[in-house]
């Protein structure tokens, strides 16, 4: 068995969390529970879960016999991942709230707080894996506490060791794309016990020891947002600008509210449901649904057009930057696979040299639909996430060859 350890684990009153710190207390360790409060809110408090869900998390902790703090991060939330996404969204791009949120929040300042309450570790309910290896073979040394680990002085001995993310054993709930930013020293503070199994599994164990949260709902959505109507909540803190919405021949085909609304591939909202494209020759004709393609913030137009597989929609190649590495230093280029959106299938790709220092660039062997600039690109090379980087730009299969020369 393991030595007793510390650990302090984000309870957010869901089950996976709650699993989590049982699994962590059964074998053997000193368990102190968190839940967080990320966001506060003024004025709609029918969308905000967080008063159930901590009422949820203090219940969880009674059964498993912890304590439970509750901490305020929401300064910290709105300062470092909500500015980001309002700045996002106000240059058009689509970001990705819950990567910032886990780096900055629950792997920053929810981490620095439980070091300094004396954790030795963290713990999370997510889908994903950590993997000690040797540094210098990349052999798998299994646990954070190995004899390579630790000098015989008992001193940690963290140039022998590297630790991998790995994607989460289920592969249906495998959350390692939020997780890409992770750094070494948050991989090697990090547990993530329920990554190695099945989520049937988890709710059966929920189950099968009391836990009063064990069929609750799994959460879905941007975790600021909650349940609130999207549009509705980002016109609070954006400005609208109303414009056209044209076809790929650029001909009006109707009006949008404000270009920071919409997003690639989206294919409702757009009111343009009974306009028919006349003469469409491709796409799948004057029945098929429109799809956002497009928008040039210049002229403040939306683009759609016509048909799921429409070569506006797909991209052979992407420039990505705002990189972050597992491994601390970037990957050598060449082949591996990518995700450019969550709950997609590995994409076979090569990496190469961007048109930066800073960037890098993905062709694929298929071309990936409705590639997102502000989405995450997460590089994986088999069931090892090895980081990735924020979308920069998308090559088209026509008439948007910006990258073809790269
Ligand atoms: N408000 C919170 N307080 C403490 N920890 C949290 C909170 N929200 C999320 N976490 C941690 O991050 C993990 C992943 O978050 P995610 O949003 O995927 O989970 P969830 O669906 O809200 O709940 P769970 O994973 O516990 O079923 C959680 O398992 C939990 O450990």
């Amino acid at each position: 068995m393991q030595a007793k350890q510390r650990i302090v684990v984000g309870l957010s009153g869901g089950v996976d969390s709650a699993v989590t710190a049982w699994l962590l207390k059964q074998a053997g360790h000193e368990v102190v529970g968190i839940f967080m409060k990320n966001w506060e809110d003024d004025d709609d408090s029918e969308y905000c879960s967080s008063n159930v869900d901590f009422v949820d998390a203090a219940a969880v902790a009674d059964v498993i016999g912890i304590e439970i703090e509750h901490v305020n991060f929401a300064a910290d939330y709105k300062d470092r991942v909500f500015a980001e996404f309002l700045r996002e969204y106000s240059a058009g791009r689509t970001p990705n709230p819950d990567v910032l949120c886990n780096a900055e929040i629950k792997f920053k300042a929810f981490l620095d707080h439980a070091m300094r309450l004396g954790a030795e570790k963290i713990a999370t309910g997510h889908y994903a894996r950590v993997r000690c290896v040797a540094a210098d073979s990349g052999e798998p040394l299994g646990s954070h506490e190995t004899s390579r680990a630790t000098a015989r002085d008992g001193a940690p001995r963290t140039d022998a060791v590297r630790y991998e993310l790995l994607k989460g054993l289920d592969p249906s709930k495998d959350q390692s794309y939020f997780l890409h930013r992770l750094t070494q020293p948050q991989l090697s503070k990090t547990l993530f016990p329920v990554g190695e199994l099945h989520k049937t599994e988890v709710r059966r164990i929920a189950a099968e020891i009391g836990l009063p949260n064990a069929k609750k709902k799994d959460s879905t959505g941007i975790c600021f947002i909650g349940e609130r109507p999207f549009r509705e909540f980002l016109n609070r803190y954006l400005q609208t600008k109303p414009g056209p919405i044209k076809d790929e021949r650029g001909r009006k085909i109707g009006e949008h509210v404000g270009l920071s609304f919409y997003t690639l591939g989206q294919r409702q909202g757009l009111g343009i449901g009974g306009v028919k494209a006349k003469g469409a020759q491709r796409g799948g004709g004057d029945h098929s649904p429109w799809f956002v393609a497009r928008k040039d913030m210049a002229t403040n137009t939306l683009y759609a057009v016509q048909g799921h597989d429409h070569p506006w929609l797909l991209s052979p190649a992407l420039v990505f930057d705002d990189l972050s590495w597992t491994a601390g230093e970037p990957p050598a280029p060449g082949a591996y696979a990518a995700k450019t959106r969550y709950r997609q299938q590995d994409a076979a790709c090569t990496l190469a040299a961007g048109p930066t220092p800073q960037s890098r660039v993905l062709r694929f062997a298929e071309p990936q639909w409705a590639v997102t600039p502000g989405q995450s690109a997460v590089l994986y090379d088999g069931e090892v996430c090895l980081g990735g980087g924020v979308i920069a730009q998308a090559e088209t299969l026509e008439p948007n060859q910006a990258l073809a020369q790269l």
